[in-house]
């Protein structure tokens, strides 16, 4: 569903992506892990079409990633290493999914209970304010709620506490159903449950693809 074909990406004269080639499929579990600047979060920025490649090509689903980007991202749940500056406040934000991606707003108040962010207290509150751990509880809610095909974490726990963490991957294990989902992360102890392949980078290539029983 996800193919990656001799990607090559470069910043000025640097190399992020050395002729990159891997694919991933529906049941896939994926531990993505490496140094940090190895080049896992220039990999799934490729996948879901944020850069141009200087050679090679990302098909998802057959779609062009950055010529199909709606339809590419309608299909991607992804949380990034850092939340982004949104300015709307958590109602408005919900508002704004429910109409922008089609989910159900209950859910997301589900998910967000599920783990512990007190919304109800929050509803009026600038996302931009809240705290790191809040912020991160917030889009894993969206998230879950989103229900995609392909699930994408970019170091989704940096900023959870302990108790967070372990709700998380709870409500992951509950959600995972035929889907691609792709954990970046330093923490293969954490992922290593819910995980049945372990890839490797290290200077934008692939230096392992690992099958491992979860
Ligand atoms: N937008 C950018 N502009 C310039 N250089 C970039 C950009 N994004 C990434 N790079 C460079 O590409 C290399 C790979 O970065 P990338 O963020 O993909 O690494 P990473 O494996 O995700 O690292 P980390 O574990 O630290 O998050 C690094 O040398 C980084 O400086």
């Amino acid at each position: 569903m996800i193919k990656v074909s001799n990607l090559t990406k470069k910043f000025g004269s640097h190399t992020s992506l050395n002729n990159v080639s891997i694919e991933f499929d529906k049941n896939d579990y994926v531990a993505l892990m490496g140094p940090n600047g190895a080049g896992k979060t220039t990999l799934i920025r490729s996948i879901m079409g944020y850069y141009h490649p200087n050679a090679g090509e990302v098909t998802i689903k057959g779609l062009n990633p950055i010529k199909n980007r709606t339809k590419v991202l309608d299909a991607i749940s992804f949380v990034p290493q850092l939340p982004p500056p949104i300015k709307l406040n958590l109602d408005e934000l919900i508002q704004y999914i429910q109409t922008s991606s089609n989910v159900e707003r209950d859910l997301i108040m589900h998910y967000a209970n599920e783990m512990k962010l007190d919304i109800k207290n929050n509803l009026y509150k600038s996302f931009f304010k809240l705290s790191g751990g809040m912020k991160q509880k917030m889009l894993i809610a969206i998230s879950l709620a989103k229900n995609s095909e392909i699930i994408i974490y970019d170091e989704p726990t940096a900023n959870l506490d302990p108790k967070a963490r372990d709700d998380f991957y709870r409500l992951l294990k509950e959600n995972e159903k035929e889907k691609i989902s792709l954990f970046v992360t330093h923490r293969l102890d954490e992922v290593k449950d819910i995980v049945n392949r372990q890839v490797y980078m290290d200077l934008g290539e692939i230096v392992s693809d690992d099958r491992v029983q979860n």
